[in-house]
C-alpha cells in the first residue's frame, strides 16, 4: 500500500520508509539503534533535513527505552546519551537541523528533574526527558510544515494576486515533502496549502539529479496528491522559464534549505543555486522554505558551510524497477545499470550555496522574512534570541 509517510513512530519502536527502493517498493526498515540510525541516514534510505534530525532523535530514544543505555548513574548516563548523538551528528554535515536537534537533546537530557545525583530513579528521569524531548521533536515538525505552507501561500498570493481565477504556476527541486519530514512537507508543502487553497496553476518538480529526489520521490508525492505536475529534468529549467513562463504564470521557484546561515546565504540541493539565478534573469520570485530548524545563526556567510561529497556511484549508476519488453514495469524486479564508464572521475557535491542576493523570500514556522533595505536578511523577528539554539 503506497504511503506518504517516512517515519512511523511509536514509543519503543521506530519504522522508517526506505526511499532508495521508491517509487515502485514500499519497505519500511526497522531502525532502534543509534547504528541503524547512522546507516540509515548515510545510505540515504531517509533523506531530507528534518527527517534526518527526527530519525536520528527517535532512535536513540527506542535505543534508550528498551534498555540500550547501561550506565547506572546520571553522569555516565548523560555521557553515554551525548556520546551516541556526537556518533550521530557526523551522519550527514551539512543540513544543521540534525545538529540543531542535537543541542536541543542534550540540554533535555541535563534538565531532567533529579531530586538528588544519588537518587536511585535520577537515570530514569534523564531517559525520560531525553525520550519526550525527541517525541516533541517529531510532533512540532508537522506543525512548523503546515504553518510554512499557510505563510508561503499567503506571501505568493499576495506577490501575485492570485486567485482560483488566476492561478500561479510554481517549479520546485529535489523533494521536499512528506518523505523529508514528518508530514506536509516544507516547500512542497506550500505547493500542497496552494493547491488546497485552489491557487495552484501547475507545479514542477525537477528531477534532481543524481540522486533523483525530483523524478522518484516528489514525483510520486504529486502524482499521490492528484495535484497536477510536470517532470523535467534540470537542464530544461531555463527553457521551460523563456519558453512557457507567461502562458503557465510559473511566479516561483521554492526550493528547500539544509542550512540557511546568519546572512540568509542557504545551502540546498546541488542545482539550487542554478535555478536562483534563473529565476532572477526571468524575473521569478526565488522562495526558499525551511523551518527555523534549519537555521544556524553561528555560520555568518555561505563560505562557512560545509559541502557533503558522496561516492561517483550515485552518477555513474542507478536503480530502478525492470520495464518488461511490452513497456509495463515490473515492480517485483528492481536492477542496477551503470550509465558512465566506471572509470571516469566524478565530483559529486550534494549541495550548493544560494547567495541571498538572489533569494526573494525564506519562509519559515513563524513567518516570511523578505531582505531589508539594505539587502541582509534579519532572522530575529523569527528567532528572537531566547529561541536561539
Ligand atoms: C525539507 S528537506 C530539505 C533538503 O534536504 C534535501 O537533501 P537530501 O535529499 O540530500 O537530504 C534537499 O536538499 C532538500 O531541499
Amino acid at each position: 500500500m503506497a504511503s506518504l509517510q517516512a517515519i512511523k513512530y511509536s514509543r519503543g519502536k521506530l519504522l522508517v520508509l526506505d526511499q532508495l527502493r521508491l517509487p515502485h517498493e514500499h519497505h519500511y526498515d526497522e531502525v532502534s539503534t543509534a547504528e541503524e540510525a547512522f546507516d540509515c541516514i548515510r545510505s540515504m534510505r531517509v533523506r531530507g533535513a528534518p527527517a534526518i534530525a527526527i530519525v536520528a532523535a527517535l532512535a536513540h530514544a527506542v535505543e534508550l527505552h528498551n534498555g540500550g543505555c547501561t550506565a547506572t548513574t546520571p553522569e555516565d548516563t548523560i555521557a553515554y546519551i551525548e556520546s551516541r548523538l556526537d556518533y550521530l551528528k557526523e551522519s550527514r554535515p551539512t543540513a544543521v537541523d540534525l545538529s540543531n536537534a542535537i543541542t536541543l537533546l542534550k540540554r533535555a537530557a541535563r534538565a531532567a528533574k533529579i531530586e538528588g545525583l544519588g537518587h536511585p530513579e535520577a537515570k530514569e528521569a534523564i531517559l525520560n526527558s531525553y525520550i519526550e524531548a525527541a517525541e516533541k521533536i517529531l510532533a512540532k515538525d508537522l506543525e512548523n510544515n503546515t504553518s510554512i505552507g499557510s505563510f508561503g501561500a499567503a506571501w505568493l498570493q499576495q506577490q501575485y494576486n492570485a486567485t482560483p481565477d488566476r492561478p500561479l504556476s510554481v517549479l520546485t527541486h529535489c523533494n521536499t515533502g512528506s518523505l523529508a519530514t514528518s508530514g506536509h512537507g516544507t516547500a512542497l508543502g506550500i505547493i500542497r496549502t496552494l493547491h488546497a487553497q485552489k491557487l495552484l496553476k501547475h507545479a514542477y518538480c525537477t528531477e534532481t539529479r543524481p540522486y533523483n529526489q525530483g523524478s522518484r520521490l516528489t514525483s510520486f508525492e504529486l502524482v499521490f496528491e492528484g495535484i497536477p505536475a510536470t517532470l523535467i529534468t534540470d537542464s530544461m529549467a531555463a527553457a521551460l522559464f523563456a519558453l512557457h513562463r507567461e502562458r503557465m504564470n510559473i511566479g516561483a521557484v521554492i526550493v528547500g534549505a539544509d542550512r540557511v546561515v546568519r546572512n540568509g546565504d542557504t545551502a540546498n540541493k546541488i542545482g539550487t543555486y542554478a535555478l536562483a539565478v534563473l529565476a532572477r534573469h526571468h524575473g521569478i520570485k526565488f522562495v526558499v522554505a525551511a523551518p527555523t530548524t534549519s537555521i544556524d545563526l553561528e555560520t555568518e556567510s555561505g563560505e562557512g558551510i560545509k559541502i557533503e561529497e558522496r561516492k561517483p556511484e550515485e552518477l555513474t549508476q542507478i536503480s530502478g524497477a525492470v520495464v518488461n519488453d511490452d513497456g509495463t514495469v515490473d515492480t517485483s524486479r528492481a536492477a542496477r545499470v551503470a550509465i558512465a564508464d566506471q572509470r571516469i572521475d566524478v565530483w559529486n557535491p550534494a549541495f550548493d550555496v544560494t547567495p541571498h542576493a538572489l533569494i526573494d523570500a525564506i519562509v519559515t514556522e513563524r513567518g516570511t522574512v523578505v531582505k531589508r533595505a539594505d539587502g541582509r536578511f534579519n532572522f530575529s523577528q523569527v528567532l528572537p534570541e531566547r529561541w536561539r539554539w
